[in-house]
């Protein structure tokens, strides 16, 4: 049992770059608030790790808008994954190599633009949704939005920690992945990772998770957008 309660409607908004931890905060808040939660960054990366799986050019905007349209038809998702043809994918999207298809692959508009309608039609009665767009792009009438970032090294360092499970590269490399991902994100044309205006920034870089989410359900509860159930 959620200890609070949302206003009807309420839509969250939490953006930032890869490793800030938004998925993480995003899942505890939507779990302490009451409110169902989508990983956008699972759907570009399902794009994206289709796309490898059928050697697609990660630029062929044509074949990757047919496979964005195919996976919208058969794409399922809980608060632990999704799942595509009745086909649990969440594992082997979480690659850096999954990681870096789905930013190119969300750099072309097209794709992006498929992705609209069901993004929205999933907020239209509430929820936490986290990506890179989702404040400036997918919610601009979000009631509450958050920008989550920590430093290049604290981010990489826990990417680092995750990719170890499955024997991955070095620090330094994931230092300059990410780097690279950052960079490619924020300076595509069509959406690219940004501050919206209205939206409230938390360095994460020394926080613990549990501290990000307070900070979060203080605003909320400021604005009385959640009450106590
Ligand atoms: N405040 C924090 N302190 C330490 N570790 C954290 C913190 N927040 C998240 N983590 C850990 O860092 C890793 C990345 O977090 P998470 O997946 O939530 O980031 P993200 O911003 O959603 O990244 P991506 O965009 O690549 O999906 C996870 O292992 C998570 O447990
Ligand atoms: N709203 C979104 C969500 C994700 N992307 C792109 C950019 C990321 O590099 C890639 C993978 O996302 P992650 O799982 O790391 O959050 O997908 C985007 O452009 N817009």
């Amino acid at each position: 049992m959620s200890r609070w309660k949302p206003v009807d409607g309420l839509q969250v908004a939490i953006d930032g770059p890869s490793g800030s931890g938004k998925g993480t905060a995003a899942k505890m808040l939507a779990k302490e608030i009451g409110l169902p939660v989508l990983d956008t960054g699972l759907l570009y990366r399902l794009i994206g790790g289709l796309a490898i799986e059928r050697a697609i050019a990660l630029d062929e905007s044509e074949s990757l808008v047919a496979l964005a349209n195919e996976m919208l038809e058969s794409v399922a998702w809980t608060v632990d994954g999704i799942t595509f043809d009745g086909e649990n994918w969440t594992d082997r999207l979480r690659s850096e190599a999954v990681g870096n298809a789905a930013s190119k692959v969300a750099s072309q508009p097209e794709v992006r633009e498929c992705l609209l309608g069901l993004q929205r039609k999933i907020a239209e009665s509430g929820c936490v949704m986290d990506g890179r767009d989702i404040g400036t792009v997918v919610l601009p009438g979000a009631q509450a939005k958050f920008f989550l970032t920590a430093s290049v090294r604290e981010r990489a360092r826990r990417r680092w920690i995750q990719l170890k499970e499955q024997g991955g590269s070095s620090l330094e490399a994931v230092v300059e992945e990410l780097k690279m991902r950052d960079q490619r994100d924020q300076e595509r044309q069509h959406a690219p990772l940004l501050q919206a205006e209205d939206a409230i920034a938390i360095d994460s870089t020394t926080m613990r998770v549990d501290d990000v989410v307070d900070r979060m359900t203080g605003v909320l509860e400021r604005r009385g957008l959640i009450v106590v159930s």
